[in-house]
């Protein structure tokens, strides 16, 4: 979506006219148009190219992605956990592989995000574009008709979103979505010791918070620096032939400081900005992307200098911030409001981007992490309460752990985040997914330290379930595999948090001990699901229950 010259022309008193219709959103009485929003998937049949009826045929007869290309089959491999359990490496692997479509992005989270499902299965489908070497490329170009990016339609295409196995929905949006034989799926899952897979991800949390403050610091130190900058380049005036995106880039990229822009979170919003700039479009990315720039308070450390400096210009800048992110930000100075409304406006935790003073926001603004033993014992402890509630559950049925879990871990609807023990959990989370309409015989398990020391005798036996060929990859060291995740996800490890090989600090030892005694109900199922449940793979776990 393109926003032209006339929608970026400054027109200051509607910034103040937002400010009241957002009041009168809070009130329940918007006439603010935000719901109105454009979505250019809304209309999209979710179901549509999977229900299209093709012969029966054994899709084990057509093993190869140009054989499924050539009959017309799809088939969807999904890694589809467990975070920090080596999915990256995976996917790596399977990219690589000459039959396997692999995602433009690692994590597609398609299935667990309602944002992303909402907007169907052609959004999805994008992720594997059309490449003019594809067999029946221009068969399925003409089929496609007028497109906008023509997507692979057949063969055997693969992604690798570690949250699925966690999330709450996407198992059986998944099963629902592909449960045919023309328009399969398989799923592989993968498996570390407990305690370590937890921690892990304890650690890459900390990665992040460390990567988000450093932001933080960043934009107090440089906000003036930043706004001189701006100043040379009048982004609110935009006559001079650049698009907003050209100019806001531009403007970016020279008056960012350099140590700012090798920030982790700076380079996820340089990331989308650059893309968009190929494309040579704007879109709902770019706008998020500015967005997130809001959410840092740089926007109004800008607007603050330039108030003090020039108001007219100031106006300006806020008719900037309010075209760019449209309808969804407001661009409002928190003195304008009540002190009931500002508690009503941090309720909304920034969802439509209002931009605060920073002494306006609440504590849940900022991410936070608790010490270990917090978060670990805290989280052990009000599992056990919530289990003696529930006393009549027994912890060595898989079905009532199934249903404890259910019942004690709360998932939130929107995303999955830092519940350390509750995805360690894996006999729960496979039990509902299989509940949800997955076959156990779709489902490939993979411990992950056998995968670390040999992969091959795994991969092999992966490829067959997935229905390719065998294939010899040429990676064969860890750092071979680390370069392999980096050339395919190149931004993957700059923006995430990740690292290949991220655990740094030691767990502190009670912790340990405890999460480990934790985890043992949980691991003894696991390991009778692994022998007799059905599912294909791996028999038994390297670790100890
Ligand atoms: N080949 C191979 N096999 C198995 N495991 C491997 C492999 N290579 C890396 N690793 C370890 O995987 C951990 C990261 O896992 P993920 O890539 O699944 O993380 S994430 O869910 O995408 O965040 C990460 O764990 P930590 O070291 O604890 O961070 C890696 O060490």
């Amino acid at each position: 979506m393109i926003l032209t010259e006339k929608e970026s022309s400054m027109d200051a008193a509607s910034t103040y006219d937002k400010i009241d219709s957002f009041k009168k959103y809070l009130s329940g009485d918007s006439t603010d148009g935000t719901e109105d929003l454009e979505d250019p998937f809304e209309d999209v049949d979710t179901v549509k190219v999977a229900q299209k009826a093709l012969p029966a045929i054994d899709p084990a007869d057509y093993p190869t992605h140009s054989q499924m290309v050539l009959e017309k089959r799809r088939r969807t491999v999904i890694v589809a956990g467990s975070q920090k359990c080596g999915t990256s490496a995976l996917a790596a692997y399977l990219s690589s592989h000459p039959s396997i479509r692999f995602s433009k992005m690692k994590e597609v989270h398609h299935f667990d995000q309602n944002s992303n499902f909402k907007r169907g299965l052609k959004k999805y489908d994008a992720q594997w574009p059309l490449e003019p070497e594809d067999p029946d490329f221009e068969a399925q170009v003409e089929e496609l008709g007028d497109l906008e990016e023509p997507t692979l339609r057949y063969g055997v295409r693969a992604e690798a979103t570690p949250y699925y196995i966690a999330s709450k929905d996407a198992c059986s949006r998944i099963a629902k979505t592909f449960d045919r034989e023309e328009d399969d799926y398989r799923l592989v899952v993968m498996i570390r010791e407990p305690t370590d897979r937890a921690w892990s991800e304890y650690q890459m949390e900390m990665r992040r918070i460390l990567d988000e403050n450093a932001m933080k610091e960043a934009l107090e130190k440089y906000a003036v620096e930043v706004f001189e900058c701006y100043m040379q380049f009048k982004i609110p005036v935009f006559a001079q032939g650049l698009s907003l995106e050209e100019k806001t880039l531009e403007a970016y990229n020279e008056c960012v400081p350099e140590e700012f822009m090798s920030l982790a979170r700076f380079k996820k919003f340089e990331k989308v900005m650059s893309r968009q700039m190929k494309k040579g479009r704007a879109s709902m990315n770019l706008r998020n992307a500015v967005k997130s720039q809001v959410k840092y308070n740089l926007v109004e450390k800008v607007q603050n200098c330039w108030e003090a400096k020039d108001p007219s210009e100031a106006d300006a800048f806020m008719s900037f911030v309010d075209k760019i992110s449209r309808s969804e930000t407001y661009a409002v100075d928190a003195d304008a409001f009540s002190a009931e409304e500002i508690q009503r406006l941090q309720k909304t935790k920034i969802k439509r981007g209002v931009i605060f003073k920073l002494s306006c926001l609440g504590p849940t603004f900022f991410e936070k992490l608790n010490s270990p033993q917090v978060a670990f014992s805290t989280d052990m402890q009000s599992y056990r309460t919530c289990k003696q509630a529930q006393a009549t559950l027994d912890e060595t049925s898989l079905t009532e752990v199934t249903q404890l879990v259910k019942a004690c871990y709360k998932t939130p609807a929107k995303g999955i985040t830092k519940q350390f023990l509750y995805r360690s959990m894996y006999a729960a989370q496979l039990q509902r997914c299989i509940d949800s309409g997955i076959s156990p015989s779709k489902i490939f398990l993979i411990d992950s330290e056998d995968f670390k020391s040999s992969p091959s005798g795994i991969l092999k036996e992966l490829h067959e379930f997935i229905g390719v060929e065998d294939f010899e990859y040429e990676f064969n060291t860890p750092e071979d595999v680390h370069a392999e995740i980096n050339n395919r996800f190149p931004t993957f490890e700059l923006t995430t948090g990740w690292r290949f090989d991220g655990s740094t600090e030691e767990m502190p030892e009670k912790i340990r001990k405890d999460t480990t005694l934790f985890m043992r109900p949980f691991n003894l199922l696991l390991k009778e699901m692994m022998a007799n449940g059905g599912m294909k793979g791996q028999k038994k776990y390297s670790f100890e229950p």
